[in-house]
C-alpha cells in the first residue's frame, strides 16, 4: 500500500532550494515550474548546464547561484531538493536539512526523502498528483500523460459552474453539502449499456 499523503503546495509563496543544475536538476525544476510557474526556487550549483539555463533564465522566480552547496544557502528555505552528483554532498544536504526540520528530497536516494515528487496533470483549476510510491517513476510518467489526453479541457468549465452554483447557494453547511451533491450526482453515476 502506498502510504503517502499528497499536499498542493503554493509554490508561489513559499522558497524551494534545488542544489544541482545538471540533468536531474533540470528535470526537476521544468517539472516544478510546468506545474508551478510561478514557484520561488534558488537553486545552487557549481556550474548549470545549457538546458537548466535555458529553463531557468525563462522563469519568473528562479534565482542561481553559482557556487558549492553550503549550510547557509538552507537559511530561509521551506524545501530542499538535492540533485547533485555527489552521494556525499547529498546525504550532507539532507542532515543539514533535517537539522532545521525542513522537508528535503534526495532525487537519487528515496530513503533519505521526506517526499517524493510525483506526476502531475494540470487542467486549469484541477489537477491530479500520482505517485508509485517509488516503484516506478516511469510508470508514474506515462499514467501523467495518459490522464493528460483523457481529461477532458472542458472539466475547468465544469469547475467553474460548479463554482458559481456553490456560491449562490444560502443556506447552512448541511444544505449547502446536499445541494452541491445533488447537482454533482450524475458525474459519477454509471453509464447504462
Ligand atoms: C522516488 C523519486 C524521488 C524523487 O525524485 O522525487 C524518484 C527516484 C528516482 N527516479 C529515477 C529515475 C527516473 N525518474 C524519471 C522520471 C520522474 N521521476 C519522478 C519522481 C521520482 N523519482 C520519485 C518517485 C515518484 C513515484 O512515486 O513514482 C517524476 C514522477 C517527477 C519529477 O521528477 O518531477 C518524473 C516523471 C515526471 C513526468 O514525466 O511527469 C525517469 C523517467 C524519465 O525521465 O523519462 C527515470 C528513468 C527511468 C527509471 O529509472 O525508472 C531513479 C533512478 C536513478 C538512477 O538509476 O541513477 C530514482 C532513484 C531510485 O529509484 O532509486
Ligand atoms: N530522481 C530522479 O529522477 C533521478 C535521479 N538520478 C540520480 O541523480 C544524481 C545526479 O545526476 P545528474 O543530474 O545526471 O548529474 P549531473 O552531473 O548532470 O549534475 C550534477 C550537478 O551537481 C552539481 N554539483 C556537484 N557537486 C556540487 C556541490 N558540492 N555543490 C553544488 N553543486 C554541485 C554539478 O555542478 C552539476 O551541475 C545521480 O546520482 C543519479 O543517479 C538520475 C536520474 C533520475
Amino acid at each position: 500500500m502506498n502510504q503517502l499523503y499528497p499536499i498542493f503546495l503554493k509554490l508561489h509563496e513559499l522558497n524551494v532550494l534545488i542544489v544541482g543544475g545538471g540533468f536531474v536538476g533540470t528535470e526537476k525544476l521544468h517539472f516544478i515550474l510546468k506545474s508551478s510557474p510561478e514557484a520561488q526556487v534558488t537553486v545552487v550549483s557549481k556550474e548549470f548546464c545549457s538546458e537548466f539555463l535555458e529553463i531557468a533564465l525563462a522563469a519568473k522566480n528562479v534565482t542561481l547561484v553559482e557556487d558549492s552547496y553550503q549550510e547557509k544557502y538552507l537559511s530561509g528555505k521551506h524545501i530542499v531538493i538535492a540533485a547533485t552528483d555527489s552521494k556525499e554532498v547529498n546525504r550532507q544536504i539532507r542532515d543539514e536539512s533535517k537539522e532545521r526540520f525542513l522537508l528535503v528530497n534526495v532525487a537519487d536516494t528515496p530513503e533519505l526523502c521526506d517526499f517524493y515528487l510525483g506526476g502531475i496533470v494540470t487542467k486549469g483549476n484541477l489537477k491530479v498528483a500520482i505517485s508509485t510510491n517509488g516503484k516506478s517513476p516511469t510508470a508514474a510518467k506515462r499514467i501523467r500523460q495518459l490522464l493528460e489526453e483523457v481529461l477532458p479541457e472542458e472539466l475547468d468549465d465544469l469547475l467553474d459552474n460548479l463554482n458559481a452554483y456553490r456560491s449562490t447557494l444560502k443556506g447552512d453547511f448541511e444544505y449547502k453539502v446536499k445541494a452541491m451533491n445533488e447537482v454533482t450526482e450524475g458525474l459519477v453515476k454509471r453509464v447504462e449499456v
